[in-house]
């Protein structure tokens, strides 16, 4: 029995903790999620600092210039009185008593004679903690590390951040019929999943990727964690093939030490198609057994008695990214420690929906509208490279908004 599309996803996203909690230096935060808050350990600005290269002033003008302070220097150790001026860099601190700062470009200037238009109290000065205060919470635990997250935990004085552990995934490819380089022709198709997959494992490690040929033995040994009694898997086993098509050693290949196996393919109901009897045989608890979903509906969810998940893609490639944004990626997210961010959605016309199931078909943004690209059978990942994202159309949808799933490379949506 097929489960809801939703409920699907809600499930990958409840199927695991957050992984340790490690602190790196900010370089290796980026794309992480943050295991607590960033907060400032100090006021920005830390003292009253001019905005503008020109003159600090105090009281009604004209004014003497009585120093001069840059950027980088110390605070003035001098007290403006009425009548007195600065000469201030962007950036530097003003001395007390500042009233406002007149840009350069603003005053005439005569020897130590500083003539410029009144303005108002504080203008052009960056009174001490009015960006934020030391202490202040400035970004929440669970939020991803972006670049500007790297330069404010700078700003706010880190050298390092607490984040998430990556998350590791080992992919498992089978298939007889896959090339992995050179035209397709008839009997032999191209692995386009393998390919497309490192780019769609954001925040996550990819341990490798082995190719197996269509043999139960071999995807339960590389799905179990080797003993000594348990050799690797033997060579015969793996995609045999043209001398410019070399199989990936299973040496290569640690599944053991992954939190996520991706396999790809083998999930149907076909003679080779023996993901799920292996799974059983090993004893694995099935959380997502099939989606009432299109493409992709036999999609998998599991977890193997040591702990590690396994997420089984359709062969079909459009189908296999549908699976990734159903179960793999949310199950990346809970493990990344990523908080749910709020739905980005469009307005898509009636597309001719299914009665029963969602489905998953590629777009671009028009301004709030979604536009079908086409190109979407469930072999073809034609539509999904042209598209800006999948939207989410729910069963019996007639036209009106939808959610949008993003993925990896695409134009930000
Ligand atoms: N009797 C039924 N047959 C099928 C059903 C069904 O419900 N009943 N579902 C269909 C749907 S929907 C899908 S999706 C596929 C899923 O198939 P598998 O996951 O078992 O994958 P395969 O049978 O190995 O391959 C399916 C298709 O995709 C090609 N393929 C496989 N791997 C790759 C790859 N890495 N790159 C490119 N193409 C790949 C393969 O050659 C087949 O053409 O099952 C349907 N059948
Ligand atoms: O889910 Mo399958 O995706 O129709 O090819």
């Amino acid at each position: 029995m097929n489960m809801p599309w939703t409920l699907a996803r809600q499930t990958a996203r409840e199927a695991a903790k957050p992984l340790d909690a490690v602190e790196v230096p900010l370089a290796d935060g980026l794309g992480l999620a943050l295991a607590s808050a960033v907060r400032a350990l100090a006021d920005q600005p830390t003292c009253d600092t001019s905005a503008m290269d020109g003159y600090a002033v105090c009281g009604p003008g004209p004014w003497t210039a009585v120093g001069r302070v840059a950027a980088g220097d110390p605070v003035p150790g001098v007290r403006l009185g009425a009548g007195e001026a600065f000469a201030v860099a962007t950036g530097a601190p003003v001395p007390d008593g500042s009233d406002y700062v007149i840009p350069v470009e603003l005053c005439a200037v005569e020897g130590a004679l500083v003539r410029g238009a009144l303005s108002q109290p504080g203008k052009h000065i960056r009174r001490r903690g009015e960006d934020w205060s030391a202490g202040d919470e400035l970004v929440p635990a669970g939020s991803p590390v972006t670049p500007a997250v790297l330069g404010l935990a700078a700003a706010a004085g880190h050298n390092t951040l607490l984040v998430h552990r990556r998350p590791r995934v080992a992919v498992i490819v089978t298939g007889d019929e896959l090339l992995h380089s050179g035209p397709p022709h008839p009997g032999r198709v191209r692995d386009a999943i393998s390919p497309m997959l490192p780019g769609l494992l954001a925040g996550a490690d990819l341990l490798g990727t082995t190719h197996l040929r269509d043999d139960p033995s071999a995807l339960a040994g590389t799905l179990t964690i080797a003993e000594a009694d348990n050799p690797p898997t033997p060579a015969s086993a793996l995609t045999t093939t043209e001398t410019d098509n070399p199989p990936t050693p299973a040496s290569t290949l640690t599944t053991a030490e992954a939190d996520v196996l991706v396999t790809c393919g083998a999930t149907s109901v076909g003679p080779a198609d023996h993901l799920r009897r292996v799974l059983a045989d090993l004893g694995a608890e099935i959380l997502v057994s099939g989606v009432s979903c299109r493409p992709g509906h036999p999609m998998l969810l599991a977890v193997l008695p040591d702990g590690r998940r396994v997420v089984g893609l359709p062969g079909n490639p459009f189908a296999a990214l549908a699976a990734v944004l159903t179960l793999l990626q949310p199950l990346l997210d809970a493990l990344g420690g990523r908080t749910v961010r709020p739905p980005i959605t469009a307005w898509l016309p009636d597309v001719g929906a299914h009665l029963r199931d969602t489905r998953l078909i590629p777009v671009t943004r028009t301004g709030a509208t979604a536009v079908p690209v086409g190109h979407d059978r469930p072999g073809s990942l034609w539509g999904a490279a042209l598209a800006d994202a999948l939207a989410v159309v729910p069963p019996g949808h007639v036209g009106g908004e939808v959610e949008l799933l993003a993925y990896a490379g695409q134009r930000p949506v």
